[in-house]
């Protein structure tokens, strides 16, 4: 679908670092949200997502991390509320993750790391005609992030996990319909912290409207262990290397505000 993108993978350093630097980078992305800085909004309103699980198509490794993509050529899929005046259409969803608990976030909390982060894309479908095109624009892109902890097993995720296998290698890709992201979604959608930043691979634009929520999700070990055995390399290349620590480091804040909807 037209939010799908590849990303290209340099020898000279890891992708997940991105270019080391962005011209004219002032709203990268992610970074540590300090919650005693952020500030309170009454203006901002609970998200309302409304997730068709039938616009599910295909779950591929794109060789940074795994994409569940969603048919965005209709408003089927959608994301309103919050920050955000327009309504905004589901393109996929995927995750970044660590080689051990310890750490596999992007956001941080406090500098608090988390084993993984989940990012559900979407893109600003009153202004734009396609994910490309918003992808260039300030008020673009609307990007969920939730934070996964190790506990009990995630039934929902077990359905994604199942696949995993099928798409080890880089490029690799398995039809993959009727999944409800929103069972992905933690049960209080309404506490989350806001703030305007970028894509945290490349292109690295600064088209996004983030919404970290507070309240994380819980998946198994076994769960997030299949997740790195996934593979960054295609079946062709000798060098299997495991899909890990495909995070971005934070980035500076350059004096942008982070707004929270909740006291
Ligand atoms: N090129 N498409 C992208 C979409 C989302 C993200 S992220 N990790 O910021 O959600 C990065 C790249
Ligand atoms: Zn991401």
């Amino acid at each position: 679908t037209a939010c799908s993108s590849k990303y290209v993978l340099s020898q000279m350093h890891p992708m997940w670092q991105g270019p080391l630097v962005v011209p004219g980078g002032d709203r990268q992305s992610p970074i540590d949200i300090v919650v005693r800085k952020s500030i309170f909004d009454s203006k901002l309103k609970p998200l309302v997502t409304k997730y068709d699980p039938h616009t599910c198509q295909q779950i591929w490794n794109n060789g940074y991390s795994f994409l569940v993509e969603y048919d965005d050529t209709t408003d089927k899929s959608t994301l309103q509320g919050g920050p955000m005046e327009d309504k905004f259409r589901l393109c996929q969803f995927h995750f970044h993750w660590g080689e051990t608990n310890a750490w596999g976030s992007e956001h941080t909390v406090d500098k608090k790391l988390f084993p993984a982060e989940l990012h559900l894309v979407h893109w600003n479908s009153d202004k734009y005609s396609l994910f490309e095109e918003a992808v260039m624009e300030d008020n673009g892109l609307a990007v969920i992030g939730v934070f996964l902890k190790v506990g009990k097993r995630h039934e929902g995720l077990q359905k994604l996990v199942d696949a995993l296998p099928a798409i080890r290698h880089k490029n690799s890709v398995v039809a993959f319909n009727r999944f409800d992201p929103g069972c992905l979604l933690p049960t209080n959608t309404d506490d989350y912290w806001t703030y305007h930043g970028s894509l945290t691979t490349p292109p690295l634009t600064e088209s996004v409207t983030w919404m970290i929520m507070k309240q994380h999700i819980e998946v198994s070990h076994e769960q997030l262990a299949v997740f790195r055995s996934l593979l960054f390399t295609s079946a062709e290349e000798d060098m299997q290397k495991s899909m890990v620590n495909n995070f971005r480091v934070q980035q500076p804040l350059r004096g942008r505000a982070v707004r929270s909807s909740f006291n």
